[in-house]
């Protein structure tokens, strides 16, 4: 089955976020950082991201049955401390859409807002299609001015079919160039049996990319979360040494990680949250399907595949880990290693 219609609007709707994600980070003020109940950080700029992926979807494809699993609601933004914070939002939205044109609408109310924010509800699972966002992923890299993605999958029957990533600060060049790279901005998109194809965000046409082919882990390049709080990086060492991983880690925010492993700029991308954390499907839909479109694997830590039919969280053993076919064998031994010597670094 083709999903090229599907695509098509998911890398539109994912590239007008960006847009307002992009205005928003260069004139970040104190006032638009809020935080959440669970303490980690939301910008008006999630919220804006999540509203026209929402918009956009339900204009470019009026007749799918319209199902989204993103990961801000609205609560907030219905307290009385939250209308000043919507007033933004609304503001930013319409700017957005009036600028770039593609829509002829009128402005959206603030209703509209917290109800295009409120779409992003539904439970997911194995029936049938949703789609799966991450507005921003990365809010925290986002607000020290670094990498971030707009992260959009589509789940059909439980299974991710399609995946696009904006990546508005990632160089088109290797993000291991020595070199300054002025180029920034990469849409990556994929569909399942159609490899992946990354482009420029300001539109050039699509290249085909591939996974990098070594099976030599001395020449990994590796990636991780730059939060440690995200991710142990003391287990990640661990591994790195047990497989003779030359280079230090890269470390870099967001499932801009998938999109830089889907090119070769590294080998291995290691994901060890602390106890008791859950993964969410939204933190790795849309980069699963561009990476192993890429000819990447990605497992549990215990060579698992993941699941993204159990609803909004993955059931998982353990930490995520990405690399290549070769790769993954001696991969997965040093990571099981690595646990059962380091249980406490988690
Ligand atoms: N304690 C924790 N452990 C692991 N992941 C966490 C975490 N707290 C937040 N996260 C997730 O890590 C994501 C960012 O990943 P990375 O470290 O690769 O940039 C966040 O996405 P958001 O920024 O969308 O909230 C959030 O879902
Ligand atoms: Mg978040
Ligand atoms: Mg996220
Ligand atoms: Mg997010």
């Amino acid at each position: 089955m083709s999903y090229d219609k599907e695509l098509a609007a998911a890398t539109k709707a994912a590239a007008l976020a960006a847009r307002l994600c992009q205005k928003v980070q260069k004139a970040l003020l104190q006032s638009d950082v809020h935080s959440k109940s669970d303490k980690s950080p939301v910008t008006v700029a999630d919220y804006g991201s999540q509203v026209l992926v929402s918009f956009a979807l339900e204009k470019e494809l009026p007749s799918m049955a319209f199902s989204l699993v993103a990961e801000e609601d609205s609560g907030d933004l219905r307290k009385e401390e939250g209308k000043e914070t919507l007033q933004r939002i609304t503001e930013l939205v319409n700017d957005t859409l009036a600028s770039d044109g593609t829509y002829d609408v009128s402005p959206l109310t603030e209703e509209n807002v917290l109800r295009a924010i409120d779409n992003g509800k539904s439970e997911g699972g194995s029936r049938g299609r949703h789609w799966v966002l991450d507005p921003i992923d990365g809010t925290k890299g986002f607000v020290r001015g670094d990498q971030y993605a707009i992260a959009l999958g589509l789940l059909d029957e439980g299974k991710v079919v399609l995946g696009v990533l904006a990546c508005p600060n990632l160089p088109l060049g290797s993000v291991n160039s020595k070199e300054p790279q002025e180029k920034v901005g990469c849409l990556f998109s994929a569909q399942v049996g159609g490899g992946t194809y990354m482009q420029s965000l300001d539109g050039s046409s699509p290249v085909k990319v591939h996974v990098s082919a070594t099976e030599n882990p001395e020449e990994a390049s590796l990636f991780e979360s730059y939060e440690a709080a995200h991710s142990s990086h003391d287990l990640s060492s661990s591994i790195a040494k047990k497989l003779g991983v030359k280079a230090p880690p890269v470390r870099i925010d967001s499932q801009a990680k998938y999109g830089a492993l889907s090119r070769g700029d590294g080998a291995i991308y290691l994901r060890f949250p602390h106890k008791g954390y859950r993964e969410k499907i939204w933190d790795h839909a849309a980069g699963y399907s561009v990476v192993t479109e890429a000819g990447g694997v990605v497992s549990d830590a215990a060579g698992n595949p993941l699941d993204f039919s159990k609803g909004r969280y993955l059931d998982l053993d353990t930490g995520i880990i990405v690399t290549n076919q070769k790769l993954m064998p001696s991969l997965l031994k040093a990571v099981k290693e690595s646990l059962s010597e380091n249980a406490s670094a988690l």
